[in-house]
């Protein structure tokens, strides 16, 4: 499994944490930044992990920044994003569940480090439950992006 991560400055410290956890798991990662602290803008990051789950350069794309909002905001811009902000597991496991969710976005200042790692432990290790009905609903939010 590949992954691609980004973040802001609000969530510097958990994407080094992240980034640390999951490479000790084996998994590759792409870290598409920010590198330190200094004030930057969350879309910017947002569109760089986006860039890289639409190419299929990644298997799924993680984002964070304080809360999580914008940063998720900004990745379900790009078509072709299933974006899905969690704050627990049941979130991570129902968002790729049902939503076959491509991204993850957390926020560090918002959840803490253990549900964080856990809701990125979740989210990475479940798989979409093909079913006629959640691909239903992912076919209409794919037409959504042509309005
Ligand atoms: O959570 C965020 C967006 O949803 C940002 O991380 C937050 O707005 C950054 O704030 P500041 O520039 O005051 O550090």
């Amino acid at each position: 499994m590949k992954l691609g991560i980004g973040c802001d400055h609000g969530a510097y410290e958990y994407k080094t944490e992240i980034v640390e956890m999951l490479q000790e798991q084996g998994l590759e990662v792409i870290d598409c930044g920010c590198y330190d602290r200094k004030s930057v803008d969350y879309p910017d990051y947002a569109e760089k992990v986006a860039n890289l789950v639409v190419a299929g350069d990644v298997d799924l794309g993680i984002v964070m920044c304080g809360t999580g909002i914008g940063i998720s905001m900004a990745a379900n811009k790009i078509k072709g994003i299933r974006c899905g902000l969690c704050t627990n597991t049941t979130m991570a496991r129902l968002t790729r569940e049902h939503n076959d969710a491509n991204m993850l976005a957390l926020g560090q200042r918002t959840t803490g480090i253990e549900v964080a790692k856990d809701i990125v432990n979740t989210f990475v290790n479940t798989e979409f439950s093909y079913g006629e009905r959640h691909q239903k609903r992912i076919k209409k939010l794919h037409d959504l992006e042509e309005c």
